[in-house]
């Protein structure tokens, strides 16, 4: 996924690289398009209730103007930046990178609240605040080794100094990624960084720069159309994916499958005792415990029933298969806070560990599996595993049973 939202940046940074006269950077009037690209999609966010891309689509927005300005300013120099000077543009994708780095880390308030619009004016009022005021002189005064001024090999904008910067801020953000958030919105929000890197490297060329914005534009693009399927096929508490996912695959089933259905068994009984929230923790762990066994693909099929699909239809492997499901979610202790600890009722109910006011309990299910059988449609398959499912809960629960 990562690289499909990246690929218009990377496309975009190979044919600036080697082919740099393609005709097709000079078709395109700029700034004009680039600006008609970042309304188009800050619509089609806001059409989508993804209102979070307005605040990076307004930073892109003033980051382009700031560019140009700059650039502008700077017009007398034919590259970004003349070797061994710090100009006020080779200050932008310093202040630049580190305002989308703020962004990408701090809670984002409802656009609709104070708090939102102040957010939404603040980044690029500080990206103009920065070309206003004369940075590039204090930075100057701090009278930074040459060396550390000199451009990159092959680079007409970036210097070491951008490099070293560049680099630090990149690691922030690819370890921000892979380690607390894995979601396609980081993967947008990190190409449109790149972006503006690509950007300020390329801003000699108005036509590259422009191209760069557009090239962000399409991975929002691509972003969003991954948000939406996200929110169409994966199941918000669990993290699985949920009936319509579900029957899409089924539709496409081999003929060596077999699907189960399995629930929590009481767990009527155990909401009424615990409290639905309680039980919510108990639905988001299954998922999760689901989602780590090999061999099977689960679902959320609705309420507390997920659905298991198997693409063999081994007896020995798939009773073996159950059983390690059973006994995965029969074994794993639940440690429930007790109600008299009101101050702490937000942050977990359900975890692993122990102390005096807490309880472990466990939970089970039973589980209900057929084998695909000739000519047997998705519905009447679904149908048999439900009544599998039906026999595992007459024999007294916690099994599972197979049926061919
Ligand atoms: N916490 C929580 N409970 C849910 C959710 N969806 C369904 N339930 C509850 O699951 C319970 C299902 O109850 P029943 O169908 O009677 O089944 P059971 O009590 O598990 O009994 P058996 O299945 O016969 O073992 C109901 O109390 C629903 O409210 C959910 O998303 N969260």
């Amino acid at each position: 996924m990562p690289l499909i939202i990246l690929s218009p940046l990377l496309l975009l940074l190979i044919a600036v690289c080697f082919y740099p006269d393609l005709p097709v950077f000079y078709i395109l009037p700029f700034p004009e398009t680039a600006y008609l690209a970042l309304a188009t999609i800050a619509l089609l966010a806001a059409l989508m209730r993804q209102t979070d891309w307005l605040y990076w689509l307004a930073l892109l927005a003033s980051y382009f103007a700031a560019l140009q300005f700059s650039s502008a300013a700077n017009s007398a120099v034919t590259g970004n930046m003349a070797e061994g000077q710090i100009t006020q543009l080779a200050v932008l994708p310093l202040l630049t990178a580190v305002t989308m780095l703020l962004l990408a880390v701090i809670p984002k308030p409802l656009l609709s609240k104070p708090a939102g619009i102040l957010l939404l004016l603040s980044g690029p009022a500080l990206l103009f605040l920065g070309v206003a005021l004369p940075l590039n002189v204090w930075l100057a005064k701090a009278q930074l080794p040459s060396v550390v001024l000199q451009h990159l090999p092959g680079c007409q904008g970036l210097t070491w100094l951008h490099a070293w910067f560049l680099l630090i801020i990149a690691g922030i953000w690819l370890i921000i990624i892979n380690v607390k958030m894995r979601n396609p919105a980081q993967w947008g929000q990190f190409a449109i960084w790149l972006a503006t890197i690509i950007g300020m490297e390329v801003s000699y060329k108005p036509e590259f720069a422009g191209w760069s914005i557009v090239a962000a534009t399409l991975a929002i693009l691509l972003t969003l159309a991954f948000q939406m399927l996200h929110l169409a096929y994966i199941d918000e508490l669990t993290q699985l994916p949920q009936r319509r996912a579900l029957l899409s695959h089924l539709n496409r089933l081999g003929r060596k499958s077999a699907v189960c259905m399995l629930d929590v068994d009481h767990f009527k009984k155990f909401n009424d005792t615990y409290g639905h929230d309680v039980g919510d923790q108990v639905l988001k762990l299954l998922g999760s415990i689901l989602n780590s066994i090999k061999g099977l693909k689960a679902y959320r099929y609705g309420g507390e029933e997920f659905t298991l699909v198997f693409s063999h239809n081994n007896p020995e492997l798939l009773q073996e298969k159950l059983e390690e499901v059973r006994l995965a979610v029969a074994e794993y202790p639940l440690v429930i806070r007790k109600p008299d600890r009101p101050n702490q009722a937000d942050t977990g109910k359900t975890q692993r560990g122990s102390g005096a006011a807490e309880k472990t309990v466990n939970v089970t299910i039973s589980l209900g599996c057929c084998i695909k059988q000739k000519g047997e449609t998705p519905m009447q398959l679904l149908k048999r595993a439900d009544e599998a499912l039906y026999a595992a809960k007459k024999a007294g629960r916690n099994i599972a049973v197979l049926k061919a």
